[in-house]
């Protein structure tokens, strides 16, 4: 497991998962679960990756280009873990952004992998929200920055409340889309739209 970042400890992790299927009255030496404990130390190696990520490793190319107008990427899907309960919510995240005057642009699929830095943590998704906008603000120093997530959070349908099909929608916005109700309201619409 050379590959693995610092601090990720599949051993510790396989230890807990085997103690975790006891605990709640399996037998973790069964054919089936044998290999489970490493499965799951191999899933949230994957899944928390974005611990051991920082987002100026994915925000690392810049272009200079003539456009300083609002730049959106729709639709990314995204899969993240609620802090909570440690179970999945997942979604999509729209992030868009307005250019400075030097007009310094990314990369579109940056905007998908920065999401990608913040979901793959434990969270609560107004925090991934404002982390995605925080960091776009500060890397690219655009003029403003939104971002709108859509997000079902299964913690809400498969137990608890029991509510599928309820969505959560947070967003966060930044320099001229907070200061600028109307464009805001142009990013709303396109996303919206
Ligand atoms: N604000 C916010 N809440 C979340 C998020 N993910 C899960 N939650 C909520 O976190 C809360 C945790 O509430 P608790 O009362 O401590 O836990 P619980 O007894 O399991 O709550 P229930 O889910 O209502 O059964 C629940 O209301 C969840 O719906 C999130 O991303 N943002
Ligand atoms: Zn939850």
């Amino acid at each position: 497991m050379g590959d693995l970042p610092p601090g990720f400890d599949h051993a510790r992790i396989e230890k807990a998962v085997r103690e975790i299927l006891h605990a709640i009255g399996e037998d973790p030496d069964r054919d089936g679960l044998r290999d489970t404990p490493a499965r799951v130390a191999r899933a949230y190696a994957e899944q928390f990756a974005g611990l051991h990520q920082k987002p100026e490793d994915v925000l690392n190319k810049v272009f200079e280009a003539d456009h300083d107008e609002m730049v959106l990427v729709k639709d990314i899907e995204v899969y993240s873990v609620c802090e909570h309960h440690l179970v999945p919510f997942h979604g999509v995240a729209h992030v868009g952004y307005t250019p400075n005057d030097s007009g310094q642009i990314t990369g579109l699929s940056k905007l998908a992998r920065l999401v990608d830095v913040y979901a793959r943590r434990p969270q609560v998704q107004e925090r991934l929200t404002s982390q995605v906008a925080d960091a776009l603000m500060r890397i690219l120093e655009p003029r403003g920055v939104i971002v709108v997530i859509e997000a079902e959070h299964l913690c809400m349908t498969m137990r608890g409340v029991r509510k599928p099909g309820a969505k959560t929608v947070t967003s966060a916005v930044r320099g001229d889309f907070r200061e600028h109700a109307e464009t805001r309201a142009e990013a709303m619409g396109l996303i919206m739209g």
